[in-house]
Formats: structure tokens, C-alpha cells, sequence
């Protein structure tokens, strides 16, 4: 008898990060942050630890979503024509396969999200280019987040988000404007082929896009959502129009 599968799985790429501990060679990791948003929407959260660009035509096909997460560290400029920062932290393993991962989930019509690294990971995948340290832009607020302070301020809401009329993103909010956090220092600079910028914060910065055109859910945010969502409306509603994506692409699967 053939199993069934209740839940839509979904793609986390992980982390690449040397943690305090005692293995030099480093860990994969996923922020439970991330993990308990996904399954708390009736999503399973999958890894695939050590997967290479090479992997992804194959695994692919096994999910119904990727969710691109936020990280400390900065997607390598490299990808988009300058040079990193003597002070960036990379993860040059994760840049190479969401580059992939964002145009194939693109091309085979897979629900893609990106949320704050995932966002700039989307945009120059599609061969956009970042600023690399919007503090230091004249005329930019500093989107970082207060490091010394506790996990609650760091990921309050920080700044105004302004809302494109008749789009989605105004649709969640219920207006034109919304709160949000923000811990980021790239942001976006050129944007992308067949992005929409749908969410500006103040000082003109694009921090919600989507793919024009995309067959499926496929949007980009630089706040985060995951964060107390149950608490937040928007982020929420967000949210669940992702789960609702991943949910028809697994019974567009089980049909096909
Ligand atoms: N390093 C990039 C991306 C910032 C980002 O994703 N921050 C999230 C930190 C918390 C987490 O791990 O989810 C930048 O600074 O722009």
C-alpha cells in the first residue's frame, strides 16, 4: 500500500556556521525560529544538509515549498560584481545553492519565500546587485538591530513599511502601511529581473518584492515574519498564503 503524506514538505536550505563548540569543521543550522513558523502552519520543515547545486534538480521534486531564512552572515558580493567586505561573515556553501534553488523553484513553479537573507538571495539570483552596508548611506536608516539588547527588542517592530495599492502585501496588512522589524545590513540595491517592488520602507529601501509573472507564490520580504506571527496579523496572513501555495503544489503532485 502506497504511504501517504499529510503534510507539505518544505525546503529550509540551512546554514553553514562555526558555532562555539568543539568541531572546527562547523555545523548546518536552522533557527527553530523558522522551523516552528513552518510547522505551526501545518507545513514539514525538511533539511537537506550538504546539498550541492548539483542536488537540486533531484531534490526539488521532492518538496511542495523553500523557504529561504534570514542569516548573520552576508550574501557574497562576489555574486553581484564587487568585493566583499573585509568584515563580512559568508556562507559561500548557501550562496551557491540558493542561486539554484531560487530560479529552478522559479522555472518548475515550486512556492518560493525569502525572508531577509532569503530576499537578497532571490534578488541577485536574478541578477540583481545589494548595497553592502546601508548604515553607512547617506540619507539610509540603520536597519540593524540592537545587538546587546534582549531577543523581544531586537525583533520588535523597528520602522513603517509602505504598501504598493492593490497588492498583495496591502491586501495582509488590511491598509496601505505596516510595522515591521529589522536586522539586516545589505539590502537591495539594483533589483532583479522580473522583480516588483510592492513594500518600501521610509528611506526608500525595497523590502517586499514579487516575482512578476510567477506561477505560483513567490515573494520576497527583508522583515520577519516567522517572529511571534501568531501575534501579528500581517506577518501572519503572509504566512498562511504561503502554506496555502505549498498546500495546492502538494495536490497538484498527488494528482499528477
Ligand atoms: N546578513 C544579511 C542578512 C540579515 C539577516 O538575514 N538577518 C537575520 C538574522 C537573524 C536570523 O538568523 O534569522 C544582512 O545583514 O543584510
Amino acid at each position: 500500500m502506497a504511504a501517504t503524506r499529510h503534510k507539505p514538505l518544505i525546503w529550509l536550505p540551512a546554514c553553514h556556521r562555526h558555532l562555539d563548540l568543539n568541531d572546527p569543521g562547523g555545523y548546518s543550522v536552522l533557527a527553530d525560529r523558522y522551523a516552528l513558523a513552518v510547522t505551526a502552519l501545518g507545513l514539514q520543515p525538511v533539511l537537506f544538509p550538504m546539498a550541492e547545486v548539483e542536488d537540486v534538480p533531484c531534490l526539488l521534486p521532492l518538496v511542495d515549498g523553500v523557504l529561504l531564512t534570514g542569516s548573520p552572515s552576508n550574501v557574497e558580493a562576489t555574486h553581484f560584481g564587487a568585493t566583499a567586505l573585509s568584515t563580512d561573515l559568508l556562507d559561500p556553501r548557501r550562496d551557491k545553492l540558493t542561486m539554484r534553488l531560487v530560479r529552478e523553484s522559479l522555472e518548475r513553479a515550486v512556492p518560493i519565500f525569502g525572508v531577509c537573507r532569503g530576499l537578497q538571495e532571490m534578488n541577485v539570483a536574478l541578477g540583481g546587485s545589494l548595497h553592502q552596508s546601508l548604515h553607512d548611506r547617506p540619507g539610509m536608516l540603520d536597519h540593524r538591530e540592537p545587538e546587546n539588547e534582549p531577543l523581544e527588542v531586537q525583533f520588535g517592530e523597528r520602522h513603517e513599511v509602505l504598501l504598493e495599492p492593490g497588492s498583495q502585501f496591502a491586501e495582509w496588512a488590511g491598509g496601505p502601511s505596516a510595522r515591521v522589524n529589522s536586522l539586516h545590513g545589505q539590502g537591495i540595491n539594483r533589483l532583479g529581473e522580473g522583480l516588483r517592488a510592492e513594500a518600501h520602507a521610509p528611506d526608500g529601501l525595497v523590502e517586499g518584492v514579487r516575482v512578476q509573472g510567477a506561477r505560483t507564490f513567490a515573494y520576497g520580504v527583508q522583515w520577519h515574519p516567522e517572529w511571534q506571527h501568531e501575534q501579528h496579523p500581517f506577518y501572519e496572513r503572509t504566512l498562511r498564503a504561503f502554506a496555502d501555495a505549498c498546500r495546492a503544489h502538494m495536490k497538484q503532485r498527488e494528482e499528477a
